[in-house]
């Protein structure tokens, strides 16, 4: 946009510019020692909010502040530098943006010219911009008030401010209080823009042309230059399956919109929702099929809040330009702490000694109970909970044999056994960690359970689809297993409210678990951090590092502008968009290439300098799947 093009644009200070009230922050720095301090400065605080929500006038809540206030004129140099370290994070990430437009933006404010200017001249709005009250002091060098005669000490002040101003042209306002609104409503400008990003008053967001949650939220819309490619806050995020707060708290601030669903969805709910929606989190329970693919159209990332993936179209999702993130370990430990409790409750036999001490049945025997020490422990999938628990059961002393369809070291003293039918005939305990592709749907059947020795145990821990759960009922009835714990189910209850059902229900020495393998604080504490962290590099930096289904690529820091193109996996595909670049003349300064069977992931950092014209031109080369910029 050409300079002459760029409206007025007329910013109020305290809680707009600055994510604080300068004088509540002055309050604080004079009361400091102060017994009623913390009182003070709250009542300060509860009459800066009645005179911006409008519920007293502008003149009464600065007067009655400032008899509150027992300031000094040596706190304001104090006040001045904490200021500094409290400009909004999106005016901070947009300081260039101040620089371009002289003479086109004025802060217009009610608070005090001594600490407003010192903190807009870092982003080059001169002193001749700040329109705001002085304060008055005696000779000890007190705070005793504001000059009376500046219009902004008055009721309607920044209305006569702006009469005063008597600016040409379209004027458009941006603030957090009711009397920045009076600007517009008095008909001084022609927008009046809420800025949300650090209070909401439903009185001044009621009345405004457009509420903004950031600075960047109002350059997009106005189409003027922003360090963002995209206003972080339009990125819609929907967590499903009780996800643990802290990747709610994380996404929030960064500055995302975030929607909470307690329970799973299924196919024709997640259809109906994922319209907008830019990153999915899901946890086991919830299927992203090609239907529901088809109906995300901003969808960027799906955050696996869990280790398995097997409920998601890893393909699908490559294929429309989504990256697959999940939490490969957070939750190995619970798991492994998990099977070793049912390994050692089941063989005491705990789960019927329980239920008959809870009828009143006192049935003190040995019959059918052994130690663990000593006994042959049988892993079927050596992963990365396989392993773990390998480790753990050598040092209650079993003897630990698996057996994985890939080739994995062997930790300890365990033994590799070459198919599965072999290892089930020698062990005591068969305990299932395998990952839940398709391929391994009823891995587990009769003839398995058949071939396990009388009065072994079973655990499954893995995925429900895994085994063949009426073989596995009748495998109990007959009194061939010792006993089994179940923690995943073929079908599992959406949410707690819904009733769960079995042919495993009510058989003896059996533990069923709501699939609470990596249910611990600790577990959902680690993926709530992780797999937020994954999608935020992804989305801020192109980072696809640990991407379930992307080509893995740590990138250097960007270096200027960086293209992110995502594109099928045909020959020339490079080639085209290097032409392209080459055409219009564009230096790159580095490229990075990685492709996988289906899609091919370049990332190309280019000088600052290029014609917007090259960034449809990039966005139409053929076979292209997603291609955004960052700035
Ligand atoms: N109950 C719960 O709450 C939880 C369940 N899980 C399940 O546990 C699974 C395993 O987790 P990790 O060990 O982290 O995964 P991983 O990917 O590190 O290990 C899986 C191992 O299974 C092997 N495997 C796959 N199919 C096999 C087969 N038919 N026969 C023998 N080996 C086979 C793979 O080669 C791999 O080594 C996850 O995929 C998930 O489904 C994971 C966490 C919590
Ligand atoms: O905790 C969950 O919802 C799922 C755990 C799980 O099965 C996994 O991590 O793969």
């Amino acid at each position: 946009m050409a300079k002459r093009d760029l409206p007025y644009l007329i910013i109020d200070f305290d809680s707009t510019f600055t994510q604080v009230e300068g004088l509540d922050e002055l309050a604080d720095i004079a009361l400091q020692g102060h017994p009623d301090r913390q009182k003070v400065v709250g009542d300060i605080r509860a009459l800066t909010d009645s005179g911006m929500n409008g519920s007293i006038s502008f003149s009464e809540s600065l007067r009655r502040r400032l008899g509150l206030l027992s300031a000094r004129r040596e706190h304001l140099p104090l006040l001045v530098a904490q200021l500094k370290t409290k400009v909004s994070d999106s005016i901070v990430r947009n300081r260039d943006f101040f620089a371009q437009f002289p003479g086109r933006i004025y802060i217009v404010s009610s608070g005090f010219r001594e600490f407003i200017e010192p903190v807009v001249a870092d982003f080059g709005i001169p002193a001749d911009y700040v329109l705001a009250n002085t304060f008055t002091y005696d000779e000890a060098g007190n705070i005793t008030g504001f000059d009376p005669s500046n219009v902004l000490s008055r009721d309607g002040g920044k209305i006569e401010q702006l009469r005063q101003l008597n600016l040409p042209g379209d004027v458009y306002v941006l603030g957090d209080g009711y009397t920045d609104y009076q600007i517009r409503e008095a008909g001084l400008a022609n927008r009046f823009y809420a800025f949300t990003e650090n209070v909401t008053r439903d009185a001044v967001v009621a009345r405004a042309d457009e509420v903004v949650p950031s600075f960047d939220e109002f350059l997009y819309q106005n189409k003027l230059p922003m360090t963002l490619s995209y206003p972080k806050n339009r990125i819609r995020v929907l967590l499903l399956e009780n996800i643990e707060p802290t990747a709610e708290k994380l996404f929030r601030e960064e500055g995302y919109q975030v929607e909470i669903v307690q329970g799973g969805l299924d196919e024709d709910e997640l259809v109906a929702r994922i319209e907008g929606v830019s990153i999915l989190g899901i946890r086991s329970k919830t299927n992203v099929t090609q239907r529901v693919l088809d109906a995300a159209n901003r969808l960027i990332a799906v955050g696996a809040f869990c280790i398995g993936t097997n409920q998601i179209d890893l393909v699908g999702c490559m294929k429309k330009g989504v990256a697959v993130f999940n939490a490969p370990f957070s939750n190995t430990r619970s798991v492994v702490e998990l099977a070793l409790s049912e390994i050692i409750a089941l063989a005491r036999r705990l789960p019927e000694k329980s239920e008959k001490m809870h009828q009143g049945e006192w049935d003190k025997s040995a019959k059918g109970a052994f130690e663990v020490r000593g006994k042959k422990l049988g892993i079927i999938g050596y992963g990365n909970i396989g392993t773990q628990l390998s480790v753990v059961a050598e040092a209650l002393g079993m003897q630990v044999f698996y057996y994985d369809i890939a080739e994995k070291l062997q930790l300890g003293n365990a033994h590799k056994v070459r198919t599965l039918h072999e290892l089930l005939q020698q062990v005591d305990i068969v305990t299932l960690h395998v990952d839940g592709r398709p391929s391994n749907t009823n891995l587990f059947g009769a003839e398995e359970f058949a071939l396990m020795k009388p009065g072994a145990i079973f655990l499954n821990n893995s995925r429900g689809h895994v085994v063949d759960v009426p073989a596995l009922a009748a495998a109990l009835r007959l009194g061939h297993l010792g006993g089994a714990a179940v923690d995943v189910f073929p079908y599992e209850p959406k949410t707690n409210s819904e009733a769960f059902e079995s042919e495993l229900r009510g058989l003896p020495n059996v533990l069923l678990t709501p699939h609470i393998g990596g249910s611990t604080a600790e577990a959902q504490r680690n993926i709530a951090e992780f797999v937020p962290e994954r999608i935020m590099q992804y989305i801020n930096s192109g980072n696809t590092q640990q991407s379930v289904n992307f080509p893995n690529i740590q990138l250097p820091d960007q270096q200027a502008h960086r293209l992110i193109h995502i594109h099928a996996n045909v020959p020339g595909v490079l080639a085209r968009i290097n032409n392209v670049l080459a055409n219009r003349h564009v230096n790159i300064l580095g490229q990075y290439l990685k492709t996988n069977e289906h899609i091919g992931y370049v990332i190309t950092d280019i000088d600052k300098q290029y014609e917007p014209e090259l960034i449809d031109e990039l966005r139409h080369v053929e076979h292209t799947i997603k291609f955004r910029v960052l700035y």
